[in-house]
């Protein structure tokens, strides 16, 4: 047990710092490469790698196949960090120490974790050679309490209870599911459930059986531990088990398993597994941040696409009225000590009979006396000095309450008649004489003397 063992805040700081003043990569995307899968690492560019023994803190690989060698370098201009060789539990490693390098990671910016293992397979469609995307695990170790997680917790990277349930991202699951059906190896990639047992034996027969009937699919001595150390401080884990071999589950079955075979399956199939490995990466290697960042641009961009429809519809709405109202007169009507106020548009002739109708009923109170003509005359140069307003007046006391403005057309006629006619023409006489003989004799409509 090593639960009594505690690895401070601080060791993970200082190898984190250490990395970081060694290294100008700010990695997004750490891999862990599993036994016979360190060439994973051999397409990075502008590579810096250190021996684990020259990295403060980092434990020693000691299996073979595990080369024991950081490397950060970058893919598509997206720096990575790469362990080639991981920490296993059986090696004599804490299962703190196993998973060291997770922490060391989270502290410097990582946010993707992309383990890979080999595995012997126990369902009976995985062949050496497939691949497994990492669904879910059983972690064998944990459930008997041989947890990294155990001893005090770390708030700083993660809560005291953390959820297992979905450490595997489904979007990555997904996206490789894809990408192995685009190069064409969709025969070779499956889902399903990786189980980790202590090792280093490979399992008994017996053992084998049962890990079948719990519904295992493939088997191993790793990752598991990784998993949840990694999970519990918030990193997104994307899983792939090599299948290397078939876990004998048959007395009658002669063949047995060895680490060499392991080793070599990985080589013979490394290829592959870098080629998908390296497209799950490029998808990885955007960061939440920028993810974030483009959420936000999205979202500002449509707001700005709405402002501008708004201003667009506001425009086309104010030029269709103005357009409507074009050839309209307009009336404004004003009566009353606190004037009540009403505008009437519609077509200039409608407008004409209009005021017609309104001239034919209306009763003036006469008004005599020299301001009167004074009044009238004044309003009337008004109008025909300033033609422009388009203000047809009617004739004194009226004006107050009426006024007409003509659309454009119109409103030039009207001033052509305007400055053709004096004030009080022989006609308008002749109009206003009829129309004080039609009324009774105490009202009159108020005239230019
Ligand atoms: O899980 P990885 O490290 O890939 O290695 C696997 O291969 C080794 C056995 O051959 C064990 O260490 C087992 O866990
Ligand atoms: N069992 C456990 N671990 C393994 C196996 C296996 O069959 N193959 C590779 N790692």
């Amino acid at each position: 047990m090593h639960s009594k063992e505690q690895i401070g805040h601080d060791e993970y700081q200082n190898t984190a710092d250490w990395l970081m003043s060694h290294t100008k990569h700010r990695p997004l995307v750490a891999i862990i490469c599993g036994s016979g899968l360190g060439m994973l690492a051999d397409t990075l560019k502008c590579q810096d790698s250190f021996d684990y023994s020259d990295i403060p803190g980092f434990p020693q690989s000691t299996v073979q196949g595990h080369a024991g060698r950081l490397v950060f370098g970058e893919l598509k201009g997206k720096s990575c960090v790469c362990m080639q060789g991981r920490f296993h539990m059986y090696e004599g490693h804490s299962l703190l120490k196993t998973t060291f390098p997770i922490r060391v990671f989270k502290l410097m910016g990582v946010e993707t974790l992309i383990v890979t293992n080999a595995a012997g397979s126990l369902a009976d469609g995985l062949q050496p050679g497939d691949i497994m995307i990492i669904k879910d695990h059983i972690n064998f170790l944990g459930l008997v309490g041989l947890n990294p997680l155990c001893g005090p917790n770390d708030d700083k990277f993660g809560p005291r209870f953390p959820a297992m349930s979905g450490c595997y991202d489904k979007g990555l699951r997904s996206l490789l599911m894809e990408i192995a059906k685009q190069m064409g190896v969709a025969d070779l990639v499956q889902e399903g459930v990786y189980a980790m047992v202590g090792g280093p034996n490979f399992e008994t027969i017996a053992e084998a059986k049962l890990l079948h009937r719990l519904g295992v699919d493939a088997v191993g001595m790793s990752t598991a531990p990784e998993v949840v150390v990694a999970t519990h401080c918030g990193l997104r884990v994307f899983g792939l088990s090599l299948i290397t071999n078939k876990v004998v589950k048959s007395y009658e079955d002669s063949e047995s398993v060895n680490h060499e075979g392991v080793l070599e399956v990985g080589r013979l199939r490394s290829h592959t597994v870098q080629q998908l490995k390296n497209k799950v990466q490029r998808t990885a290697g955007m960061s939440n941040a920028m993810a974030n960042q483009q959420s936000i641009d999205l979202l500002f961009i449509s707001l700005l696409i709405l402002f501008l429809v708004l201003v667009v519809l506001i425009v086309l709405c104010w030029v269709f009225r103005h357009f409507k109202n074009r050839n309209l007169t307009e009336m404004r009507i004003s009566a009353g000590q606190l004037p009540l106020r009403m505008v009437i548009r519609t077509k200039p002739e409608h407008a004409q009979q209009f005021m017609d109708h309104l001239m034919d009923r209306f009763i003036f109170q006469e008004e005599t006396g020299p301001d009167c003509e004074e009044a009238f005359t004044e309003e009337h140069e008004q109008v025909t000095s300033n033609p422009s307003q388009s203000q047809k007046v009617i004739p004194k006391k009226m004006s107050q309450w009426i006024s007409m403005a003509l659309p454009p057309r119109q409103a030039r006629k009207r001033e052509m008649t305007l400055n053709s006619r004096s004030p009080c023409t022989d006609q308008s006489q002749a109009e206003i004489h009829a129309l004080q003989q039609q009324d009774e004799p105490q009202h009159a409509l108020s005239s230019c003397h």
